[in-house]
């Protein structure tokens, strides 16, 4: 029996996932307590991406780990920095939730059924890159907030529609209000969306083999595959990337993982979807694979920001001759927001 003390920010989502593995814990004989802790990204409703950081749903409950307040952290694996973070470890992946994005719409409507102009409330680039590339007509209006504020806005009729991960709203008890699950063919998720990250310090033996009970093998190596991707893309979480990765048996017994990706242009002027499929023991290098084929298909272009519209030549003057300094939010892996 270890005693544990588990950090959770205080949303509705974090305490609800840090809920049920305090949960699964308890089950295999541990003793948890919950420890509430505040981060910028609960306090600060600016845009995720203006927020200098990034990570900042992160970075709060990693400090409260290295300096000891708590010794247990429940991360959303798709908002967590690709890159390892000194100190601390990942002891455990469990089992994915659903990996895909759900629709919550007006009266009952699928993505197909919302007419032309219809409002769409996200605040991510890739959601709003594939909804570009699906050509439908409708728009995309910027939102942020919880998911109780995010259904309130179809409630209230501010927006027609909503996506959000369909894992969250499966958590919290939600999944009735989905008027549709969006098929990976159309709406790719973040990379690593659906699962959990049970982080502790790195020197922290006992906790680690306590927590490695709730690892899950196949999840791991699909989030390895997901998350190298990300990383050899140089992407920051606010890029307009969408990545699954399966694990299926062979018939051979042998584990096989396929890795789809998404990149584009959230004005839908460019889109790139390509795919991977090797050995489960590859995924790292099935990642790192797909990037560059990415890469060498363009995909360097669709992320960075579009040149801006060249200033009216003075007549008879020359052609600006300037080009656009191009970076698209943070290339730092490390600090990154999905
Ligand atoms: N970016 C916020 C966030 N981080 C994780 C989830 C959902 C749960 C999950 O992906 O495991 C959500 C909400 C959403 O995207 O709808």
């Amino acid at each position: 029996m270890t005693r544990i003390r588990l950090g959770t920010r205080r949303s509705h989502l974090a305490t609800t996932q840090s809920g049920l593995v305090a949960d699964q814990l308890r089950a295999l004989g541990h003793e948890v307590e919950l420890v509430e802790i505040v981060t910028e990204g609960d306090t600060n409703l600016a845009p995720l991406v203006s927020m200098g950081g990034t990570g900042v749903f992160a970075t709060a409950i990693r400090h409260a780990l290295l300096t000891g307040r708590i010794d247990l952290a429940v991360h959303s694996l798709k908002d967590l920095p690709v890159l390892p973070y000194d100190g601390l470890t990942i002891a455990a992946i469990p089992a994915r939730e659903d990996a895909r994005d759900a629709l919550v719409a007006r009266d009952g409507l699928t993505l197909g059924e919302l007419p032309e102009g219809a409002v769409i409330g996200t605040g991510s680039p890739r959601r709003e890159a594939q909804l570009a590339a699906l050509g439908l007509g409708v728009q995309v209006r910027a939102i942020r907030g919880n998911v109780d504020t995010r259904i309130g806005l179809v409630t209230s009729g501010e927006v027609d529609a909503v996506i959000l991960a369909r894992a969250g709203l499966v958590r919290l008890g939600r999944a009735a209000e989905i008027t549709e699950t969006l098929e990976p063919v159309q709406m790719l998720p973040a990379p690593g969306q659906g699962a959990l990250a049970l982080e502790i310090r790195s020197d922290d033996a006992e906790l680690a083999v306590a927590v490695a009970a709730l690892d899950h093998a196949d999840t791991r190596a699909a989030v390895t595959a997901e998350r190298a991707l990300l990383c050899a893309l140089e992407a920051g979480c606010s890029a307009p990337i969408g990545a699954l990765a399966e694990v299926s048996e062979e018939l051979d017994g042998s584990l096989e993982i396929s890795l789809r990706s998404f990149v584009g242009r959230t004005d839908g002027s460019f889109d790139l979807r390509r795919s991977v499929t090797g050995p489960v023991e590859t995924a790292q290098q099935l990642g790192e694979q797909l990037a560059q084929v990415l890469l060498q298909d363009g995909a360097r272009d669709a992320m960075s920001p579009r040149p801006e519209a060249p200033p009216d030549p003075a007549p008879g003057g020359a052609l600006p001759s300037t080009t656009p300094v191009t970076t698209f939010v943070p290339t730092s892996a490390a600090e990154c927001e999905s």
